[in-house]
């Protein structure tokens, strides 16, 4: 299961030119929930494979898990054993958090459950969850006889379902639901009316315009898969045949998430050429998801899109793009993706028919036009449209913007980052992508490259023991960077002379072996050579040994280009000796760090006791004045502060207080103000 997103204010990214490589994508959201609460309603054990792990899941799978479902995670595949239809718990309180996937069906279920075999469920959110209309679901349920309770504002969570055993619904009529505002209405009848299907057919008839058909599709689908065949007259009648029960398919398996790979489509169309494309698997042509007609969509716009099933492979046909006008009904979700697309388009594109995007996470048709206009598009927008015109190349400007805790404005406003003004992006609060696709950064870094002098990159150089790693280690996981503690390649250097008896003042032997070094960084460990070597690097021995070695210059010479390589997206922190002096002359912000000898020898003594290696202080200090000596009396790259470095002695400074002022430091010299 992935690891969730840390909760950092915002993350910088650079401007980015160019992408390639392969994605692999994460599980739909919407076929995870449906078929969380189908495997939950239906008898026996469902193994899940590749279920989507992220917020909306979570809250649904603490739901079904407080109504007595169980489930057990075997190697990342879920198996789900559900209520077979009765209820095993008769009260609960569930939170949802900001999943219109769980509240929607499970306030349909729960409502059935509870008017025909007795109970009392409350089901709340967070408060943009009880600002999104649920009335006209509530409307469908209340002349069955279910019993539901307005908690707070009259046709908005929270509810509360209440009922006595033995009741009965009144389903013998058509049961009406408006489709116009939300099609997630009547999928929750459909998934939960067949628990009362027993003797007779269950219809259900829409009421407006039905919206969004392609989400009532995968409905059908994976009632089907589970043994349920509804019959659909039109878009606006659907008949739930009598003596429908859930069977569990034994094996279900999630496709990738359609919406998701919209990003990733829009990244090819701008930034992928044909010798390199940016593939994507995990969902393709043959998907059941509607939003997989968003490629459709970026083709008219100038994408060149392949794909077979369970794969897509997209590079740039036309640029600028083509602006188009398009409604977009059809692909609700990821019609937002076309409009972060249309900053790169030759005109004014236009999407129409968009006004469920009102009473989404957001209000996505208000919250896309402000942030768009914040980057510099001109844009456009009324009750049920948007129109985005590109801005000019010099009217980019270096913008933080807003995400209100929408995991799609995070990600569309992510595809500015690839702007022709070469400004970066600020993503506020860009943990919200968390709600469908945790890694999404990670595999947006991981396939988008930018120009290694438009990386920021932050040094921290020092004396031994002055606090660097830990500095270094807390600013980057602060911004989201990536780490460069060049001292543990001197280190492994060091350990990889003792281990071959090479002797470390032949410099050309010495320096081959630094050439030859196989070293990798994963997960905070570090391997050298196939071995865990993160205790051993930061032993003393290991610490005056790469003293030693990185005083010959063809050893520095030879680990330069991997120093180099540290330099990605979004942006790096790199901690040693001559960071900011010669291996990143050019980085915007060189911290030199230093504190009294007397306090390093006595932090250094602590770390040791702390990891059970018992050391002398006065000894300490004696080798770490006689490394200090040896690494700035050194004729190349010694150490000393780059004219252009501020210098923090943090002596009498807690970690957090240095940290707080590298961050400070940075923040003023970023473009984004405040
Ligand atoms: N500002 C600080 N105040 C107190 N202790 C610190 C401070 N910065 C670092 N330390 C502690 O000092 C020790 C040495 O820090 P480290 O980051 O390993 O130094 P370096 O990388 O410069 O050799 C660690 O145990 C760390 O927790
Ligand atoms: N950029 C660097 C980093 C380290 N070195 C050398 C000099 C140092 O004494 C050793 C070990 O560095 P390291 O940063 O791991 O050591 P400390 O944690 O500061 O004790 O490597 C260097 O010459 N240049």
């Amino acid at each position: 299961m992935t690891a969730l997103p840390t909760h950092r204010p915002f993350l910088d990214l650079p401007p980015l030119t160019g992408a390639s490589g392969t994605v692999r994508l994460p599980g739909s959201k919407s076929i995870s929930n449906r078929v969380l609460l189908l495997a939950g309603l239906a008898a026996g054990t469902t193994a899940v494979h590749d279920l989507l792990d992220s917020d909306d899941t979570r809250v649904m799978l603490d739901a079904l898990r407080a109504l007595g479902c169980t489930l057990r995670d075997d190697g990342g595949v879920l198996h789900v054993t559900g209520l077979g239809g009765r209820l095993h718990v008769h009260e609960a309180d569930l939170f949802l958090g900001n999943a219109g996937t769980a509240m929607r069906p499970l306030t349909a279920a729960l409502a059935v459950l509870a008017a025909t075999q007795g109970g009392s469920f409350t089901l709340a959110g967070v408060p943009r969850m009880h600002e999104r209309p649920i009335g006209d679901l509530v409307d469908a349920l209340r002349p069955l006889g279910c019993q539901v309770e307005d908690l707070g504002t009259p046709g908005y969570p929270p509810l509360r379902l209440h009922g006595t055993a033995g009741g009965t619904l009144a389903v013998d009529e058509p049961i009406r639901v408006r489709g116009d505002v939300s099609s997630q209405f009547l999928t929750a009848l459909l998934l939960a009316l067949p628990l009362v299907a027993g003797t007779r057919d269950v219809v259900i008839t829409v009421d407006g315009e039905l919206i969004s058909r392609p989400y009532v599709e995968i409905t059908l689908n994976l009632l089907a898969r589970f043994g349920i065949e509804v019959e659909r007259q039109g878009w606006s009648r659907f008949t739930i045949p009598a003596g429908s029960r859930y069977l569990t398919p034994g094996h279900i398996h999630v496709e990738g998430d359609a919406s998701s790979a919209s990003y990733f489509v829009a990244l090819g169309a701008i930034a992928a050429d044909g010798g390199a494309p940016v593939r994507i698997e995990g969902v393709g042509l043959d998907s059941i998801q509607g939003d997989i007609r968003f490629v459709e969509a970026a083709q008219a716009m100038g994408a060149q899109v392949r794909g077979g099933p369970g794969w897509l492979s997209v590079h740039r046909g036309l640029w600028p793009l083509k602006a188009i006008t398009l409604d977009c009904n059809h692909i609700p979700d990821a019609a937002m993706t076309l409009a972060a697309m249309a900053l790169y388009a030759d005109g004014t594109t236009r999407l129409t028919n968009i006004a469920s995007w009102r009473v989404k996470e957001t209000d996505r048709i208000a919250a896309m036009a402000a942030e768009l206009r914040r980057v510099g598009a001109v844009v456009e927008e009324g009750a049920d449209f948007i129109a985005v015109t590109p801005p000019a190349r010099d009217a980019w400007r270096a913008a933080a913007v807003r995400t209100y805790d929408d995991h799609r404005m995070a990600m569309c406003l992510s595809l500015a980052a690839f702007n022709p003004a070469r400004v970066p992006v600020r993503i506020l609060e860009p943990h919200c992508v968390a709600k469908t696709f945790p890694g999404y950064f990670d595999a947006l870094f991981g396939v988008a490259r930018a120009r290694p002098e438009d990386v920021p990159v932050i040094t921290v150089d020092g004396p031994t023991a002055s606090g660097k790693g830990t500095l270094a280690a807390e600013v980057a996981q602060a911004l989201g960077y990536h780490l460069l503690d060049s001292g543990a390649l001197y280190r492994a250097t060091g350990l990889a002379v003792m281990d071959d008896g090479v002797d470390p003042a032949d410099e050309t032997a010495v320096a081959r072996v630094a050439g030859l070094l196989d070293l990798r960084f994963d997960g905070g460990r570090c391997w050298l050579r196939g071995q865990d070597v993160t205790d051993a690097l930061r032993s003393e021995q290991a610490g005056m040994m790469a003293s030693r070695v990185s005083a010959l210059p063809a050893v520095r010479e030879a680990l330069h280009g991997l120093q180099l390589a540290f330099r990605r997206a979004p942006g790096l922190v790199a901690d040693g000796r001559d960071m900011g002096t010669v291996v990143f002359p050019d980085a915007e912000l060189k911290v030199y760090l230093t504190a009294s000898a007397a306090q390093r020898a006595e932090r250094r003594h602590k770390q040791l006791i702390s990891k059970g290696i018992s050391s002398n202080i006065q000894a300490l200090r004696a080798d770490l004045e006689a490394r200090d000596l040896r690494d700035s009396s050194r004729t190349v790259a010694p150490l000393k502060p780059a004219e252009d470095a501020l210098q923090l002695d943090n002596s009498v400074l807690t970690i957090d207080e240095s940290v707080k002022r590298v961050l400070g430091w940075w923040s003023e010299r970023r473009p984004f103000g405040g």
